[in-house]
């Protein structure tokens, strides 16, 4: 498969560091006894979808969060580009939210009274930017919901409504795009569509993608695969297969339940 360089839209690409979001000795506690993440060094390479998988409380989502600016790491740094988000005021990480990182979640988040298109150009509004109509274009057109776009989220099923908020997502051309179980409410074949939507995001616009998920059908769409087991880094697999990462992931839960867990 090809890998461009460089999509049309694929971000500002005004730093040196290949990684979009680089992590070190990321740690995260919770009151006295929890350690959601024990130092951990993650790299999520530019223009390369990365899926993140582990069993249950591993720390995917608080990874993710922490790589995100949506939490703060109780120690260690986090780089998006070349910059140091760990010491940012609320304020600079929720404009680095706004106008660096785009995420999809679970839980589609769209707004109810505004049509798709109007949920896809959100962004623009928000962040007072003019629509990019090139881009929108071939976002829309990658997500084929050319003929819905004046519906409102409740007229459309929950996979166009996944993918409406997947174009969101892309379309300002974000730095990252963060999904967390994106398809956690799809069925399999609007999961495929889904997926492969954000496949498409990375092979042809040159987007960076980091996946959180459970289901190794949905991993195996990623470059690569990250395996976390008790907060930790566990392992890595370079061009998935659904197969490969079932196999990887029994092995890491029985690791789990034969070393007792940390939690
Ligand atoms: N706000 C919080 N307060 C206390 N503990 C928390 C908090 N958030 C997460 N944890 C704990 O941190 C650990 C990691 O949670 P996290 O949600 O990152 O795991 P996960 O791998 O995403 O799990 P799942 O697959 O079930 O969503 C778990 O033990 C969880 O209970």
């Amino acid at each position: 498969m090809s890998r461009p360089c460089a999509g049309p839209h694929a971000g500002p690409m005004t730093t040196a560091n290949p990684a979009a979001v680089q992590v070190s000795g990321l740690t995260k506690t919770y009151g006295a006894g929890v350690t959601a993440l024990d130092d951990v060094d993650v790299t999520f390479p530019r223009h390369r979808f990365t899926a993140i998988m582990g069993p249950s409380g591993s720390g995917k989502s608080t990874l993710m969060h922490c790589a995100a600016g949506l939490d703060r790491p109780t120690r260690g740094t986090v780089l998006v580009g070349d910059t140091d988000i760990t010491t940012w005021s609320d304020d600079q990480l929720t404009r680095l939210r706004r106008d660096r990182i785009g995420f999809v979640f679970q839980a589609f988040n769209l707004l109810p009274t505004l049509s798709a298109l109007e949920n896809i150009t959100l962004p623009f509004d928000l962040a007072g930017r003019p629509v990019d109509q090139d881009v929108v274009d071939r976002v829309v057109d990658t997500i084929g919901l050319r003929e819905r776009l004046s519906h409102r989220p409740a007229e459309l099923s929950g996979g166009q409504q996944q993918r409406v908020a997947c174009a969101r997502a892309l379309v300002t051309g974000p730095e990252v795009v963060f999904a967390d179980e994106p398809t956690g409410a799809l069925d399999s074949r609007a999961s495929a569509e889904l997926l492969g939507f954000l496949r498409r995001g990375v092979d042809e616009l040159g987007q960076t993608v980091v996946l959180v998920t459970h289901d190794p059908a949905a991993a195996a769409f990623a470059d690569q695969v990250l395996f976390l087991a008790d907060g930790r880094l566990v392992g890595s697999l370079q061009q998935p297969t659904a197969a490969t990462v079932l196999d990887r992931m029994k092995s890491l839960e029985l690791t789990t339940v034969r070393s007792g867990g940390t939690r």
